[in-house]
């Protein structure tokens, strides 16, 4: 499976942000997206998922079946500020979630084998989201995708919010399941893209670029990468 961008473009009253991305995401790969403040990495997902409208371009998936464009169900989207029901604990919303999604809940998980699978303890189970930590609605967010395993997975800087252990279950978990997924991750810390991810590119320039993998085992790995993303301009205003 393949997820196939061609000449994706998105402007906000003429400031151009996307300008034209090409790029072959594959399945089996966790992809780390890297850029500057204000790039365009979460107009990027914002386009993916179905958020907003891209201008231009299309995103298409291909498998099995042929060239299909991307569907919204076909994303799961994990927001670097999450984005959840607060007035229901964590149990009624993953109750609901997965009843709603019946058909692709595995019988034999419940709602508690879930949190128990990213290690939300049995007392916060019943609280109210409300004040859950940001890691710990991040969790939720990310139960989501491992209930219903969408094609594509999409990640702004989630594991920015979590503490070390959980950070390390969390990559644990996204390596566990990257064989049947295309997971793009964007993150601002270079060491983390570097140990997670098994491919990174750059959105620079308002496009997409492959870095290579000489370079992502290189020794001066984090200085070239400074470089590259160093001569980023502004985004262009039309
Ligand atoms: N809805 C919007 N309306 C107008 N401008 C927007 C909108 N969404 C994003 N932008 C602008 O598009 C540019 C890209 O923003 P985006 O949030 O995609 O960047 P980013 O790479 O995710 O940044 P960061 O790393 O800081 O999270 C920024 O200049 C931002 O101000």
């Amino acid at each position: 499976m393949q997820l196939i961008l061609k000449n994706l473009r998105k402007d906000f009253g003429g400031k151009k942000v996307l300008q034209g991305i090409d790029f072959t995401f594959e399945k089996g790969k966790i992809y780390g997206l890297l850029g500057r403040n204000g790039a365009g990495k979460t107009t990027l997902f914002n386009c993916l998922s179905g958020e907003l409208e891209a201008d231009e371009g299309q995103a298409q998936l291909e498998g099995e079946k042929g060239l299909r464009p991307l569907r919204d169900e076909d994303v799961g989207y994990v927001f670097s500020l999450p984005i959840l029901p607060e007035f229901l604990t964590g149990y009624e919303f993953l109750k609901f979630f997965t009843d709603i999604n019946r058909d692709k809940v595995p019988q034999e998980l419940t709602v508690d084998d879930y949190l128990e699978m990213v290690k939300i303890e049995d007392e916060d189970r019943h609280r109210l989201i409300k004040g859950y930590s940001h890691g710990m609605k991040n969790k939720i967010q990310m139960l989501c995708f491992l209930i219903t395993r969408p094609p594509l997975i999409l990640l702004d800087e989630p594991l920015t919010s979590f503490d070390v252990i959980a950070a390390l279950e969390m990559k644990k978990l996204l390596r566990e399941i990257k064989q049947d997924h295309i997971l793009v991750f964007s993150t601002h810390i270079l060491q983390l893209a570097k140990d997670l991810c098994d491919e990174l590119v750059l959105l620079r320039h308002g496009r997409i670029e492959a870095i290579s993998s000489e370079l992502l085992h290189s020794p001066d790995f984090e200085d070239q990468i400074v470089m590259l993303l160093g001569d980023e301009p502004d985004v262009q205003n039309a």
